[in-house]
């Protein structure tokens, strides 16, 4: 049809590039159709519902246009699995939705679509389709990933009941110093490695999937960490109905993170309310904790309780002393 002329694309184009870069992450998924329908099919096993997810990444908000593509993708990947994680699913497949900038070139998608690959591989998720569109305004990634639950054991917001404890993932805190480093509005940690390992933090979170069958078997609710310790926990507390207190010394912090803390302890309050963590902070009937504990060890995720549900509203943090701390803000708003 068309063939190359005054107004062909310099590079691979649309097409050439959905075939070159984007049809091979398909291949091990044949409900995506080669790439080649309008749209792709799903089974859903009996006994299994679909769990769906979207999180979108723009540049300037969410990564910096120099962020290597291959990172950008590992983490558009990631924030959305690690929703799936909270909800104790186990990822399926998932629909890309690239808005790229006319002038991105053929090389940023193939390092981005490397990027994907690599994590496809690693969370075992396939691609099954999207949509590539150019775009007048900042680069726009969105995915919307599949999971799988038993049916009606999706773990929700709802659920955390007054006497529940508390546990979170990991540490709390790397991604906002990762990005406070990034951005130039913190020096290097002293610690060999640490500014490394919290720039890594922020640019390829790992989404808590080993968590997910924990989360099955314990968790009265469940959400993961991207907005803020402080704001996740209080979507919890909302949608239960309940009220959630937070011992902030237990919060676990890395390494890294402890060093900064002990030159500026003013960053805690950051590191509660900053986000970009993509741990999972869950509740679970009190009489659970050592299960829990038990068998994310065994699954490979550190998990530490870090408070308790009461009757009530809100989320109160409290200082070493038992007082409330005052954080100015509870996390991330778009608006
Ligand atoms: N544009 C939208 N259209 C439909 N639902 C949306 C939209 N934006 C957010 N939501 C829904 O609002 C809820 C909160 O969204 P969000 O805070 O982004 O969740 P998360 O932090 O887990 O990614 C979710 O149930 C999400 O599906
Ligand atoms: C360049 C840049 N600026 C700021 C941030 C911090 N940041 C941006 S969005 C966000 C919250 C999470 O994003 P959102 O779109 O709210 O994800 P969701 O809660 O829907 O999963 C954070 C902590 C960042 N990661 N990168
Ligand atoms: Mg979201
Ligand atoms: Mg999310
Ligand atoms: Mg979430």
């Amino acid at each position: 049809m068309s063939g190359p002329g005054p107004s062909a694309p310099a590079g691979l184009g649309e097409f050439g590039r959905i075939e070159r870069y984007l049809r091979p992450l398909a291949a091990g998924f044949p409900g995506a159709l080669g790439l080649n329908d309008d749209a792709a099919l799903v089974d859903v096993p009996l006994g299994h519902q679909l769990v769906v997810t979207t999180d979108a990444m723009v540049a300037g908000v969410h990564f910096l246009p120099s962020d290597p593509p291959a990172d950008i993708a590992h983490k558009l990947l990631a924030v959305n699995l690690s929703d799936l994680a909270a909800k104790g699913a186990t990822p399926l497949a998932y629909s890309l939705v690239t808005g790229l900038p006319k002038d991105t070139p053929d090389s940023w998608l193939a390092a981005f679509a490397a990027g994907l690959g690599e994590g496809q591989a690693r969370w075992g998720i396939h691609l099954a389709g999207g949509d590539s569109v150019s775009t007048a305004g900042p680069m726009n990634l969105t995915i919307s990933a599949l999971g799988l639950v038993p049916t009606g054991r999706m773990v929700r917001r709802a659920g955390a009941r007054p006497g529940d404890l508390v546990f979170v993932s990991g540490c709390i805190g790397d991604g906002v110093l990762g990005l406070m480093l990034a951005l130039g509005t913190l020096e290097r940690p002293d610690s060999v490695g640490g500014g490394d390992y919290l720039l890594s933090r922020l640019r390829r979170p790992e989404p808590r999937l080993p968590l997910a069958p924990v989360l099955l078997a314990h968790a009265s609710a469940a959400a993961d960490v991207s907005d803020g310790l402080v704001a996740d926990v209080g979507h919890i507390a909302s949608a239960s109905g309940v009220r959630v207190v937070i011992d902030s010394a237990t919060v676990p912090v890395s390494d890294p993170a402890l060093g900064l803390l002990a030159e500026w302890p003013g960053l805690l309050a950051e590191m509660l309310t900053g986000g970009d963590d993509y741990e999972v902070v869950f509740t679970a009937p009190a009489d659970h904790r050592n299960a829990i504990l038990a068998a994310a060890a065994s699954a490979g995720v550190p998990v530490t309780a870090i408070g308790r549900v009461e009757v009530g509203e809100g989320v109160s943090v409290l200082d070493r002393a038992g007082q409330p701390l005052s954080l100015g803000k509870s996390g991330w708003q778009h608006f």
